[in-house]
């Protein structure tokens, strides 16, 4: 079965059909990119996705389950972590805090709990930390582990933000635009941490990317998008090397050298 779908999903902003009846399907398992030029309509999905937007049309279901009413917080609970095309990270707190928090909606406590149960929230506490711990080693963050987020080098606050959204341990991570400011040695590293994701952690990863050769080094699938439409969805090499895609998104050139 469909791991995640959209089906049909349309929204506008005003006069701007940003997206109009766009459907697409990630099956389990699998590494997903949505490409297509600035202003298509990418950013908008994860945005819908997420409910900082309501759709106007159309459905998300995430194993079958309908998004339409959760609210922004339970579709975090639903096991959807997402990282941002600007860094969202608490930058005067270390890397290690940052991940504790990212545990946030993990923890099952509330001001009684933490007055009168004092064990159960040690316990949340610790596991926690395990958890921060376990992706530092993963993500290879141990030199900056108690370092301040604001004092490291951009490609390193991404990494910490992907481990963020790594601690909520999702089954479903959207990724926008993860390379965008990494030099190639980083990018290699993520193509490396998303293999591993994948075949490790059996996450599966919907993206949103400009670098094209990021995206046939790393995705199973791709959907291309323009004008708030769809032009493909498909396989990645069939994807890239469709003529629409080629002419109107990525330029006969790009791909070439992709
Ligand atoms: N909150 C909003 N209000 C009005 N228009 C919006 C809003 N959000 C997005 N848009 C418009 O919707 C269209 C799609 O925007 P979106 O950010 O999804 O594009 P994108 O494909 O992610 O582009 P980029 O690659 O540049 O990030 C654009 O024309 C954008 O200006």
């Amino acid at each position: 079965m469909a791991f995640f779908q959209a089906q049909e999903i349309s929204i506008s902003f005003g006069g701007l059909k940003a997206l109009d009846r766009v459907s697409f399907t990630v099956n389990k398992g699998e590494i997903f990119s949505i490409i297509g030029p600035n202003g298509a309509g990418k950013t908008t999905i994860f945005n819908c996705i997420n409910r900082f937007y309501d759709l106007d049309e159309g459905v998300f279901l995430l194993d079958g389950k309908n998004l339409s009413s959760a609210k922004t917080h339970q579709i975090a609970d639903m096991g959807i972590a997402r990282t941002f095309q600007n860094i969202e990270l608490f930058k005067n707190m270390t890397v290690l805090d940052n991940l504790i928090l990212g545990r946030h909606r993990k923890r099952r406590s509330n001001i009684l709990t933490e007055m009168f149960f004092f064990k159960p929230v040690q316990r949340q506490e610790i596991n926690s930390r395990e958890k921060a711990e376990e992706i530092i080693d993963f993500l290879d963050l141990e030199a900056h582990r108690d370092q301040l987020v604001v004092n490291l080098p951009y490609g390193v606050q991404k990494t910490v933000e992907l481990g963020r959204a790594l601690a909520m341990e999702p089954t479903l991570l959207l990724l926008d635009e993860p390379t965008s400011g990494l030099n190639m040695e980083e990018s290699e590293d993520l193509a490396f941490w998303l293999d591993d994701m994948k075949e490790e952690l059996g996450i599966t990863v919907l993206m949103v990317e400009h670098n094209m050769r990021f995206v046939k080094q790393t995705t199973d699938r791709v959907l291309a998008i323009d004008f708030g439409q769809t032009i493909i969805e498909g396989e990645t090499n069939e994807v890239l090397n469709h003529p629409d895609v080629m002419r109107a998104y990525l330029g006969e050139e790009n791909v070439c050298n992709a």
